[in-house]
């Protein structure tokens, strides 16, 4: 299976434009009042309309409730749900069955604890999506653009695919896959020219250099549920769940 590539926070249509023509496999949009990405319910309509069939579409809330949840599902028509907050194994597990989506659960890593706490989310979410925690004081809780010690991943086996997040940008993707064996990687901040503002230019260049990059480590930290990605969940484009 070939790596996934999600270029998040899109809020326009040049954003959304430059991600599909550089062949990004998800676009992500943001659902969060605070954040400078955030997308109106009919911006997000028609942004979704546009990309329909040629990217997986992500919708991502910070411990959105059902209402707010059920919403979004019915204006936007998302493929997949991304919960970016404190959502518990038990609540992302109540919202997958709820809303019958696909679920990536965004998790903060800063220690080994936070590796350990990885194993609860299994069953519960359809991928697990590896960020670095947000700084203290920061106003997001993701798209900050900050990194972690990816080597915290080192003889991480989970039986449930992973993406590899934040702060990733052109210059170091290939660094990052050449350490790593994610099933994807994500990247907002790393491809704008400011912030909520994506430059297509970085968004091609982020896409071909994971692209090139997206080759048979020697020294790899393999991301076990990767190598059987066929059997896994989205192991093709238009059928996330199947
Ligand atoms: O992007 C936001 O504004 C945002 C707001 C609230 C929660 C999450 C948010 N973004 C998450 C992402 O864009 C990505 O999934 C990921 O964390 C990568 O972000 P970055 O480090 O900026 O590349």
């Amino acid at each position: 299976m070939s790596l996934e590539i999600k270029i998040c926070g899109i809020n326009t249509p040049d954003a959304l434009d430059a991600a599909l023509e550089a062949g990004a496999d998800m676009i992500g949009m943001v659902f969060f009042a605070p954040s400078p990405r955030h997308v109106e319910h009919a911006t997000a309509h028609a942004l979704a309309e546009r990309a329909r069939g040629r990217a997986r579409v992500v919708a991502l809330t910070v411990d959105a409730d059902d209402s707010a949840l059920a919403e979004i599902v019915a204006r936007v028509r998302p493929d997949i749900l991304q919960l970016h907050g404190k959502e518990t194994p038990a609540r992302v597990a109540a919202i997958r069955a709820r809303f019958e989506l696909p679920v990536i659960k965004a998790i903060g890593i800063a220690t080994q604890a936070d590796i350990d706490g990885l194993k609860a989310y299994e069953g519960s979410a359809d991928w697990l999506l590896l960020d670095a925690k947000a700084p203290k004081g920061a106003a997001l809780p993701g798209g900050n653009g900050v990194t972690f010690d990816w080597t915290l991943l080192a003889g991480l086996s989970l039986a449930t695919p992973f993406m590899l997040s934040g702060g990733l940008d052109p210059s170091n993707v290939g660094d990052a896959l050449s350490l790593i064996r994610p099933a994807g990687v994500d990247v907002s901040s790393g491809v704008e020219r400011a912030p909520g503002v994506k430059d297509p230019d970085r968004i091609a260049a982020f896409v071909r250099a994971a692209r090139a990059a997206d080759i048979e480590p020697v020294d790899a930290i393999r991301n076990p549920a990767r190598a059987c990605a066929a059997s896994a969940p989205y192991a093709n484009q238009t059928s996330p769940a199947s």
